[in-house]
């Protein structure tokens, strides 16, 4: 595909992830030059103001739903990509759970191009694990690596992998290419079919079935043995459970190949958000009480948590706005992820913007295998960055969204922190 050539973009005074400040010329899709004077000779350039913000690596989501094809009613690529760049995120994994799903090379390669022709972010098809996402027979791994997708994430995301002979087969087979398998950590057995939310005295009084931290836990502790096993790389979807995080900090300890996500939802939310029964805030795993937020933020803080992964799954008005019981799991993420950690780890943590770039864009990017993508801000480097106005407060409206969703459970929150601009290769895909 023939892409025009965008006109060069200065950005001026921006401050980098370390702090210092520098002008960046981006030139043919590359970041050109980037010192105090990097307008020096460039009349020709667009200027974009970035006195006062952050300049990032442009964000990497590992874990996006974007419903196409299939339920184009609740997001497309197209629109997805769009709340994705409002984000600030120039690539997203987007998730094989579709109607039909990801399973073989020409429904990766069908996402891949969907994603190419929305043109907002790099749409990264993930592959399922299993055929229809059954959890028995593999799917097309190997074609779906050789395709032009080039598909490195395997994930049955919806579904857990349980049989543990069929999580030990996908290890050995994704292997042979350096692949990743990435679980939803969720014992069907300890969790129970019918299963809403957390298992514990809130419940009880709301009468609503749960599910417990250690149907996530025994599913992760098995799989990081599965991984040292194999000698294959193992990644955790939405970890929600302190338990969870104990697990891996001794499976890194041990040097196993294990990677994992934690979601801005339960970086923020707990199970109080419950008690008004609003299904805006049933998602898998579920919201935990406060002790497993910040046990979650203390694996995010100190590396046992590798990235943050905004599991955006939008849902029609149809599927979510049903009692508690009967609605559909998810809730958007994408808009919202860089301020929900902006305001729990920067403003109100320990984190500086270096930690947000590699949590939310060098570590995904590595993670996935995205080359172009989580680069330094270096001369030579692809021109994919996001401008962060770091004091800014923001008020979410939920009809404000590009996602064709509704699902927000940030609705009439004021966070710290707020997107200005996108921009992928050297183009402009978001501006505020
Ligand atoms: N997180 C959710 O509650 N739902 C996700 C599936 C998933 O991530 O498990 C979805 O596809 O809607
Ligand atoms: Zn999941
Ligand atoms: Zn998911």
């Amino acid at each position: 595909m023939s892409h025009p050539v965008p006109p060069p973009l200065l950005v001026r005074g921006a401050t980098l992830p370390d702090g210092t400040r520098a002008d960046l010329l981006l030139a043919d899709g590359r970041v050109a030059a980037l010192d105090a004077t990097a307008d020096a000779g460039r009349d020709d350039a667009e200027v974009l103001d970035a006195e006062g913000l952050v300049v990032l690596p442009g964000l990497v989501d590992l874990h996006t739903h974007l419903r196409e094809p299939g339920r184009e009613d609740a997001e497309t690529v197209a629109t997805g990509s769009a709340a994705a760049a409002a984000g600030g995120f120039t690539a997203v994994l987007a998730m094989a759970n579709t109607s039909p799903v990801t399973d073989t090379a020409e429904a990766a390669e069908r996402v891949l191009d969907l994603g190419r022709a929305a043109g907002l972010v790099d749409v990264q098809p993930v592959g399922a694990i299993t055929r229809g996402l059954e959890g028995h027979e593999l799917a097309e791994l190997g074609l779906m690596h050789r395709s032009r997708a080039g598909v490195t994430v395997f994930s049955d995301d919806g579904r857990c992998v349980a049989d543990a002979r069929v999580m030990r087969r996908a290890l050995e087979y994704v292997k042979a290419f350096g692949g990743v398998v990435a679980q939803h950590a969720q014992d069907p057995d300890l969790a129970g079919p019918s299963a809403c939310c957390h298992e514990g005295e809130l419940s009880g009084r709301l009468g609503l079935p749960g599910w417990p931290g250690v149907a996530e836990e025994t599913i992760v502790a098995r799989d990081v043995m599965l991984a040292r096993h194999t000698g294959s790389r193992v990644h955790v979807c939405h970890v929600s459970s302190a338990g969870t995080v104990e697990v891996l900090r001794w499976a890194k300890a041990q040097g196993i190949e294990v990677t994992a996500e934690v979601t801005p939802h339960h970086l923020l939310l707990t199970t109080d958000e419950l008690v008004g029964y609003d299904p805006t805030y049933k998602v898998n795993p579920p919201l935990r009480p406060s002790e497993d937020v910040l046990a979650l933020r203390a694996g995010l803080a100190d590396g046992t948590i590798d990235v943050v992964a905004t599991d955006h799954a939008p849902h029609a008005r149809h599927d979510k706005e049903h009692a508690f019981a009967d609605a559909a799991f998810g809730m958007l993420g994408l808009e919202t992820a860089l301020a929900v950690v902006a305001t729990t780890m920067v403003a109100e943590g320990p984190f500086g913007w270096d930690d947000v770039a590699r949590v939310m864009s060098t570590t995904p990017a590595r993670i996935a295998g995205l080359g172009g993508h989580g680069r330094p801000l270096a001369v030579g480097e692809p021109a994919n960055l996001v401008l962060v106005d770091p004091t800014a407060r923001v008020t979410v409206d939920r009809d404000a969204s590009r996602s064709m969703s509704r699902n927000n459970p940030w609705h009439g929150r004021t966070l710290t922190g707020a997107v200005r601009a996108t921009v992928l290769r050297g183009v402009v895909t978001h501006r505020a």
